[in-house]
């Protein structure tokens, strides 16, 4: 789970995340939304450890440890653009992260992953070079099914993505969450949040300004509420 308490971050005196309350549970997805500049990289990079935080607190997975030590335990981070080793492999890409993660696993091991993550078994032995953005991310999720992540963070995963490579990115999220693990994802594409969060947040300036149970709510009525928000502020 990630539990986020009373976070804040100030840049040059300026408060970008502003005492922000955030819990995901095990096996739910929280889709983070919000204008641009409202503060969700902010979040995921005090959550991953990349950002230091000015007050506030991050547990991830019942960790005590400090969010960065926390986060190379037990969470795995999709970003927009995944980058791999551009003159390996998807197969030797997944061997050399593993490794690194301690593993020595088997050429079958790794296959069978890249196939749960739906890669095209024509691309296993090809360089990342020639990769699709769609392929890259699965390979993300092969990292992340590598490490048996409990927290999966991702920002803008879908951005890019065809329909099609969106709906099959989407399927392999929802049976991480339903493996058990805490989906935190930042995105600006409210008809993907509702399809796969089971709740969301509504960012802005670095507050949340509104949160819903997105069982309860269709698309249309999520961008109106969206919409409304930013309109009463402005
Ligand atoms: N390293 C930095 N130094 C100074 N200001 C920063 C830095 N990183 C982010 N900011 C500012 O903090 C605010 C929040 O930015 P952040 O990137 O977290 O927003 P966001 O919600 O992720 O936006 P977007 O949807 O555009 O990605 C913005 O005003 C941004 O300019």
């Amino acid at each position: 789970m990630i539990r986020i308490e009373q976070l804040s971050k100030r840049y040059d005196g300026r408060t970008v995340v502003d005492a922000l309350d955030l819990h995901v549970h095990g096996g739910e997805i929280y889709a983070l939304l919000g204008p641009n500049g409202a503060g969700k990289s902010t979040t995921i990079g005090c959550l991953l450890g990349f950002v230091e935080a000015d007050g506030g607190s991050i547990r991830l997975a019942g960790s005590s440890l400090p969010p960065a030590r926390a986060a190379v335990e037990h969470a795995a981070y999709i970003a927009e653009n995944i980058a791999l080793y551009e003159r390996l492999t998807g197969v030797e890409n997944v061997e050399f992260f593993m490794r690194l993660l301690g593993k020595r696993p088997s050429r079958a091991q790794i296959e069978a992953l890249l196939e749960r993550a739906g890669l095209p078994e024509h691309a296993w032995h090809r360089m990342a070079s020639g990769y699709s953005k769609g392929m890259r991310q699965k390979v993300g999720i092969v990292m992340a099914l590598a490490k048996g992540a409990q927290v999966l963070v991702l920002d803008e995963p879908t951005s890019g993505l065809d329909p099609e490579a969106s709906v099959s990115f989407g399927e392999l999220v929802r049976s991480l969450a339903k493996d058990g693990a805490a989906v935190l994802m930042a995105t600006h594409d409210l008809f993907r949040a509702q399809e796969l969060a089971d709740r969301c947040g509504m960012l802005v300036g670095g507050r949340l300004a509104g949160e819903w149970r997105l069982g309860e709510l269709n698309a249309g009525e999520l961008e109106r509420n969206y919409l409304d928000i930013l309109a009463r502020r402005n």
